[in-house]
């Protein structure tokens, strides 16, 4: 039934999808070699540094444009300032020019004439530097006599043609050419009237120019005489030449023959450059030479802004060099940039280098935080990557490791991965169940039907208790499929299979031990109640009677105690089998716990079934026990109550039922009795006893009593027992056998034994001091003082702060108190007894044990029980028990005394058996504190008392 070989590795596919188990153990995964990105830092460095070059390059170009742009508005500026310059040169050419024409066309012209004619051009106005319009006539050699004779008949009187050249020059034939008109009339152009020009060979050569060429000539740079006193040397002059004839003869001999003189126009070129740039920005420099400047030249003119020939000219500054046409010389004229005065975007380029830098380092710091972050995510990706691997390795060691079985079944039904405890709960090997088709291997049909259903898309669980494959173990199964869809698509069915066999017995075991005593096996009280409330129920429907019986075991606590609990357990578990072993099917027997059982029997007609079933329980308790090899009887207090007579609700019978059991008890035990009404009300008097008693305890209500003990024959008092009482403020006196079940019960007898113990040894200093008391007074001590283990302290300090010595204090304890555990008890006893007080042992003979342990205790004193003093007289037992006491008490040192005498009869008897001492009604009743000091009293005072 292993169906076809299936290819694992095909079948595995769905598990390597889910990736549930995966190949690789958990662990580092092979180094690989990563490209290591540049550090942060160099990518930064990397940025600053290519954004600080770029910003310089942009820097520099922008430098460049600018200057580019300066230059080319700097080339415009200076083309206009210079075509204007040329222009008001040619102007200057012009007016000479016309000047020259007025000359020639009117010979005779006269020196108002040619003021006139000045005053019309307006020269000196409309032209800025030119000082005047002047006018100089060649005076042939020998004509100067003539000249300045007609100068001085137009009203020149001191006109004279200078400078004198020696007549002229010692007959060196030369002409001369002597200034004769210069308007517009001032003092320095009249003082500059005579000059002979021809004088200045600078001039001369002008002029010369003038004459030979017709055209207009100009003076390289000269001082003008009307500025030769303040030595301003920047002054040009234009000249145009006049001729004879024709204004203008066809050749240089023809112009040499008809030259009549020359017009004249002297131009100072400060005013005129300042006119020219008057109206612009002090944005550009001019450089004005006489010719093409060599090193060390001096300008006609410099513009105050250029630094001077001394002053190194800025390397970087602008400047165009033209060439300016005057008078047929070739001026040079340099134009500079005044980048100072020039507001242009100079600003940019440091504002481009600064922007770019700061953008560089905004760009670095970018980069930076992009880097950090980069280099965060990248961390938190790994990280994410790490958590991602340890995640898949938890998940393949979850699926590996996992309690529960968990397989994937392929969608052809075939079982392609499955864990350790999926093979574990199938029985069968892992490798076995790779390719099985799990729809012919699964055990249960149901288990078929589901995985059908789970192929087709519907998940379902179920329980079986067959094997989970056919074949496998056998064992309760908890089973769930779970399809697995990818977009639509059935990609796989999870099968989880748990074992649940463990799980299920553990859960009936709870449920067994929910419901069941585990010492006994008897139904417990849930189940108890159950059943009874069923019973209820059933009763309640046919109209019968149920009954309750409360069952709890006489002294079983002293049993237990005695003999420890593993007996006691044993004795509980085969109480607990008579009890079932004398019952009906129907009716149910269970422990309610410790040493309490309850039967529920139903269907009872009258209450005579009943007791008939109490008297069963009674009967099959009565024969001994045998357990541990000690051979005892065990008997039962049975309370009782019915439904529907007492109670109708289950919690109402049992109490009803516990508080008969309380009075069966209290009536002689190994009895059952019927739950009556007044019982009820006596229980809640119970409660309402220990709420007062607490009270009674802490408020002083309590006291004591004394009864005397007496020596049988001389009828001495020979002691005292303290007894305890209850002053009850509304119910008066109550005896402690009302009052010290429930301080037993409470607890509370351990503050009452306190209280007791502290009054006693109180009482007995007072009557030492006051009537010399050397009897010893007894003091009763309850079983749980006793084990409390306080007891041989609180008797010491009790005695400590009275100044008692020991001997007159007398401890009484029952004979049941000390079987329980004679090691302890025996301890506790001679630990009271190095204390010094004597030790009593009460209601002796009553005990279950052999007497065997007396031996081991030291005890003073045995008490004979008043019952079987009682039984004396009335003759219903022989002296035996007495007598055996006394008998015992004498071999081994002990005095004897009898309780309960109540006759003379009695007491004739127990000095038959020379008891030593007795007490009883016959000599005194317990009485108070009074009583007891009158005695004492009579006493000492050698008095009879009462015998
Ligand atoms: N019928 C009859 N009874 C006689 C006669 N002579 C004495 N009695 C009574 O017998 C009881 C003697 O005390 P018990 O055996 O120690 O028995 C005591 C004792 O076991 C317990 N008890 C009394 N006082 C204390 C106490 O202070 N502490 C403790 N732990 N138990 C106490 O209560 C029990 C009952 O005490 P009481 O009611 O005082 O009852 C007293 C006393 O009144 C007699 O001639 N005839």
């Amino acid at each position: 039934m292993d169906g076809p070989a299936a290819d694992p590795a095909a079948g595995s596919a769905p598990a390597s999808q889910s990736g549930l188990h995966g190949d690789h153990p958990p662990g580092p995964r092979p180094s690989r070699r990563h490209f290591r990105p540049p550090t942060t830092l160099v990518l930064t460095v990397l940025v600053l540094a290519v954004g600080a070059g770029l910003s310089v390059l942009a820097w520099d170009q922008s430098r460049r444009w600018l200057h580019a742009e300066e230059v080319h508005r700097f080339s415009d500026r200076a083309e206009e300032l210079h075509s204007r310059l040329a222009e008001r040169v040619r102007l200057y050419e012009q007016v000479t020019r016309a000047a020259a024409s007025l000359v020639m066309a009117f010979p005779a012209l006269g020196w108002r004439d040619w003021s006139r004619f000045v005053e019309a051009l307006d020269a000196p106005g409309r032209h800025p530097g030119m000082t005047a319009v002047a006018y100089a006539r060649a005076v042939p050699p020998g004509g100067s006599g003539d000249l300045v004779a007609s100068m001085r008949a137009v009203g020149l009187s001191d006109f004279r043609i200078w400078p004198d050249r020696g007549g002229d020059r010692a007959g060196d034939g030369a002409e001369r050419l002597v200034n004769v008109f210069a308007a517009p009339v001032n003092e320095a152009n009249v003082r500059a009237l005579g000059f002979d020009m021809m004088s200045d060979k600078v001039r001369r050569a002008a002029i010369e120019q003038a004459r030979d060429s017709g055209e207009p000539s100009a003076t390289p740079a000269v001082t003008l005489k009307i500025d030769e006193a303040a030595g301003v040397k920047s002054a040009f002059i234009v000249y145009q030449a006049t001729y004879r004839g024709d204004p203008q003869p066809p050749s240089v001999e023809a112009r040499r023959a008809a030259f009549t003189g020359v017009a004249l126009t002297p131009v100072r070129i400060g005013p005129l450059m300042g006119r020219l740039l008057e109206d612009r920005r002090p944005d550009i420099g001019i450089e004005l030479y006489d010719a093409p400047p060599t090193a060390g030249d001096f300008p006609l003119y410099r513009s105050p802004q250029l630094p001077t020939a001394r002053q190194p000219a800025s390397s970087a500054a602008i400047a165009i060099t033209r060439e300016l046409p005057v008078g047929g010389r070739a001026w040079t004229v340099r134009y500079v940039d005044l980048p100072a005065a020039s507001p242009a975007a100079g600003w940019m380029p440091p504002a481009v280098l600064a922007g770019g830098l700061v953008l560089s380092l905004a760009l670095a710091a970018m980069l930076r935080v992009m880097m950090a972050t980069h280099t965060r995510a990248l961390a938190m990706a790994q990280q994410m990557t790490a958590s991602l691997r340890l995640q898949e390795a938890e998940r393949s060691r979850l699926f590996t490791q996992a309690p529960l079985g968990i397989a994937l079944i392929g969608v052809d039904g075939t079982v392609t991965d499955c864990n350790p405890a999926f093979a574990a709960a199938a029985g069968m090997e892992r490798g076995d169940l790779l390719g099985v088709d799990a729809r012919l291997r699964l055990a249960d049909q149901a288990a078929v039907f589901a995985l059908d259903a789970a192929l087709q898309g519907e998940s379902g669980r179920l329980e079986t208790d067959q094997p989970l494959l056919i074949g496998g173990r056998r064992s309760h199964f908890s089973l769930h499929f779970q399809p697995v869809t990818v977009g639509g698509d059935l990609k796989f069915v999870l099968a989880f299979a748990e074992d649940t066999g463990e799980k299920r017995r553990a859960e009936q075991h709870i449920q067994y031990l929910a419901h069941f005593d585990a010492l006994t096996g008897l139904p417990n009280r849930v189940l108890l109640f159950d059943r009874l409330a069923q019973a209820l129920r059933e009763a309640r429907r046919d109209g019968g009677r149920v009954a309750v019986l409360f069952i709890d075991l006489d002294r079983f606590k002293v049993i237990n105690d005695s003999l420890g609990h593993s007996f006691g357990d044993e004795v509980l578990r085969s109480v607990a089998q008579r009890l079932q072993a004398g019952l009906r099917d129907c009716d149910t027997v269970g422990r309610l716990g410790g040493d309490e059982f309850l039967i529920v029997a139903r269907r009872m007609a009258v209450p005579d079934d009943v007791a008939r079933i109490a008297g069963k329980v009674v009967a099959h308790l009565a024969s001994p026990f045998a357990v541990g090899g000690r051979n005892f009887v065990v008997t039962p207090s049975i309370g009782i109550s019915l439904y529907p007579d007492d109670a109708e609700d289950p919690e109402g019978l049992i109490r009803c039922a516990d508080i008969a059991m309380y009075h069966a008890k209290e009536h002689g035990r190994n009895s059952f009795r019927f739950v009556t009404r007044e019982m009820g009300a006596r229980s809640r008097e119970r409660l309402d006893l220990e709420g007062n008693l607490r009270r009674a305890i802490q408020e002083g209500q309590l006291f004591l009593v004394y009864q005397p003990q007496v020596d049988t024959l001389s009828g001495r008092i020979v002691g005292f027992e303290a007894l305890v009482r209850w002053r009850h403020p509304e119910e008066g006196l109550i005896m402690p056998g009302r009052f010290l079940p429930v301080a037993e019960e409470s607890g509370l007898v351990l503050a009452m034994g306190d209280w007791v113990l502290g009054e006693a040894c109180a009482q007995i200093r007072r009557w030492k001091s006051r009537f010399s008391l050397s009897v010893p007074v007894a003091v009763n001590v309850s079983g749980a003082q006793f084990r409390d283990g306080q007891l041989p302290l609180k008797v010491a300090h009790a005695l400590d702060i009275n100044g008692l010595s020991g001997p007159e204090l007398e401890i009484e304890v029952t004979e049941g108190t000390l079987i329980g555990d004679v090691e302890a008890a025996a301890a506790t006893l001679t630990a009271l007894k190095r204390r010094g007080v004597l030790i009593a042992l009460d209601d002796f003979g009553t005990g279950y044990s052999s007497l065997s342990y007396l031996h081991r205790l030291p005890i003073d004193k045995l008490k004979i029980d008043r019952s079987f003093i009682h039984d004396l007289s009335t003759g219903a037992s022989d002296s035996s028990v007495p007598r055996a006491i006394v008998g015992l008490g004498r071999s081994l040192g002990l005095s004897v005394i009898a309780e309960g005498v109540e006759t003379q009869e009695q007491l004739r008897l127990l000095r038959d058996l020379s008891c030593e001492s007795y007490q009883g009604f016959l000599f005194s009743r317990p009485v108070p504190v009074e009583e007891v000091e009158q005695l004492l009293g009579r006493r000492e005072a050698g008095e009879p008392v009462p015998a």
